[in-house]
């Protein structure tokens, strides 16, 4: 396995399935399983579609593990994630991904002897290093410690100026923990200067606000990050990161994923950090989509999104590189996980004709994570990409329903083509308002998630086919922290900690439809089945078997 040309792609044919079914794959983001509560949006919303699975056909229902080892993360406390869950349900195997592989690099020094951090080095003795990503423990895009060692092991390799620009979370970890980050970092910096290393917060703002924009939705969110980290110009200008952050957080409804973009200026008033000619920026985030858009305008000549002013000569590499199709960025600290012949790319070469949709905010979900971090098709005769635009400037509890109903609609009328074998959707709701911490917003999100699945499975119904309908990770079926014990956690002004982050919580998956041969059920021996086993599943319901190394199936066929 592993060679290249079109026979490795050949897969046997399934000897009980039939082939040429059209399947409906929908993947709700961010909607997993838990006990009947009151910050529990999914239990609450009306979801009759997703409900009569289980109700109906148990046995065509069950749960798979969303999180940790499962999908190649570092530990069982680590949340699932979009780009792992997507990577995992499109590539049927288990990498390990870039939070551990990030882990692996530093503890062994790897990460110092690579190209990439040698490239940023030659600026070590002239220029400044600058430092650019999510502040934040989350593990998702990416960790503060390894944040922190990262500037000890640059500091002790010789650079003697360092520049942070951070983006503070509150959607990955709890809102206003930006806080105790920044001091957590402010500590670390003020030991660097202490051995000589002139060490500093630069810029700042809300991750949602200011750089991480993501599929190209937004790019004046990118604009804002540009002119605070590389022009040093910010409508907000303070003389610390502390300061900054919690004066920011004061603004009545102040957010931290939304808070303004800042510059920290010296005693004089002018910007500590803007970045210049012959500096190395490190974007440390390991996650690629929402450092994607950055990339391009810190490292592409050609360049037409916005007006970048000026563009300094930099050594720039990624903390991962974020594109292996497009080769972005070109120098990058850490190797990304080679994930290849992802399910797509067998499809392609075994006749089976895809149409994947979402929203932009979740297209590059079923497209670039699902085919293992690559842009584009495999092959463009056999596989349509469709993208609705997604709303843009608004946090999505004011549109709880997003595009979930266009979605459907498209998925529908794919299926009723005839044109494809499988149609494949990403439903953004309970994820996306899930984050913004409405809970009566998610609610009404999960509901229009619902409806948009019922639409597909209409469709399916029409066209004697079949569905799979599964999550990613879970989001909207717990909105609340909780202690030891299961209940709600409360802060230091007895309000209820709202969470808007993913969770720990298995996701569903249920298949049906008229095309399913009889006799297939839900195999009993995969008990701790997850993500990964999803691929294989799809390969054999389309009539083959799947690659032997990927996954076992989570199906059977009984007589
Ligand atoms: O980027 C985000 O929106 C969150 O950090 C993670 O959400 P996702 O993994 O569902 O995209
Ligand atoms: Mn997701
Ligand atoms: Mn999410």
């Amino acid at each position: 396995m592993g060679s290249s040309g079109a026979n490795t792609f050949q897969l046997a044919d399934h000897p009980k399935l039939p082939k040429g079914k059209t399947i409906a794959l929908i993947v709700l983001d961010g909607w997993g399983e838990a006990s009947p509560d009151p910050y529990n949006c999914i239990h609450t919303a009306e979801t009759p579609t997703m409900d009569s699975f289980k109700k109906t056909a148990p046995e065509k229902w069950r749960l798979i593990k969303a999180h940790g080892t499962a999908v190649g993360l570092p530990s069982e406390d680590d949340m699932g994630n979009s780009e792992v869950g997507h990577n995992a349900l499109g590539a049927g195997r288990i990498y390990a991904q870039g939070a551990k592989l990030v882990d692996f690099a530093l503890e062994s020094g790897k990460l110092y002897d690579g190209e990439g951090f040698k490239y940023i080095k030659q600026s070590f003795d002239k220029g400044t290093l600058h430092l650019i990503g999510l502040l934040s423990d989350g593990g998702v895009h990416s960790r503060l410690d390894q944040v922190q060692l990262l500037l000890k092991g640059a500091a002790e390799r010789g650079a003697k100026r360092i520049r942070l620009h951070i983006l503070t979370d509150g959607r990955d970890v709890i809102d206003g923990t930006s806080v105790g980050f920044v001091e957590t970092l402010e500590n670390d910096l003020a030991k660097l200067r202490e051995n000589g290393v002139d060490a500093l917060i630069a810029s700042g703002g809300g991750r949602m606000y200011v750089t991480m924009d993501r599929y190209e939705n937004d790019w004046s969110v990118v604009k804002r990050g540009w002119d605070a980290q590389v022009l040093g110009e910010a409508p907000h200008k303070f003389k610390s990161a502390i300061e900054a952050v919690k004066k920011l957080r004061e603004t009545p409804k102040a957010n931290d994923q939304y808070l303004p973009p800042f510059v920290i200026v010296d005693d004089s008033g002018k910007a500590v950090g803007p970045i210049v000619d012959g500096d190395a920026v490190v974007t440390f985030n390991f996650r690629a989509d929402r450092m994607t858009m950055l990339a391009k305008a810190l490292e592409y000549k050609d360049f037409d999104k916005f007006d970048r002013v000026r563009v300094p000569k930099i050594n720039y590499a990624g903390m991962l590189q974020y594109d292996g199709e497009l080769m972005l960025p070109s120098h990058y600290l850490v190797s990304p996980p080679e994930i290849e012949r992802t399910s797509g790319e067998y499809l392609v070469h075994n006749g089976v004709k895809t149409f994947a949709c979402s929203e932009t905010v979740k297209f590059g979900h079923v497209t670039f994570f699902w085919n293992g971090n690559r842009s584009g098709c495999f092959n463009p005769e056999m596989e349509e990409y469709v993208e609705i635009p997604s709303d843009v400037g608004i946090t999505f509890n004011v549109q709880p329903k997003m595009k979930a109903l266009e979605i459907a609609e498209k998925a529908r009328d794919a299926i009723l083509s005839g044109k494809f074998h499988q149609v494949r959707v990403n439903i953004p709701n309970g994820d996306m308002v899930g984050h913004t911490g409405d809970v009566e917003a998610t609610v009404v999100s999960c509901k229009a998630a619902d409806e948009a699945v019922k639409i597909m499975i209409d469709a399916i119904e029409q066209v004697g086919g079949i569905f799979v309908v599964t999550a990613d990770h879970g989001n909207a079926e717990d909105m609340v922290k909780r202690d030891k014990s299961g209940k709600p956690q409360l802060d230091k002004n007895g309000k209820v900690q709202i969470l808007t982050s993913h969770t720990l919580q298995p996701v569903p998956i249920a298949i049906g439809g008229p095309g399913l041969a009889p006799g297939v059920r839900f195999r009993s021996d995969v008990p701790t089945g997850g993500l990964a086993n999803v691929a294989a599943t799809m390969i054999n319901l389309h009539g083959f078997e799947a690659p032997s190394d990927y996954e076992t199936t989570l199906i059977e066929v009984v007589d």
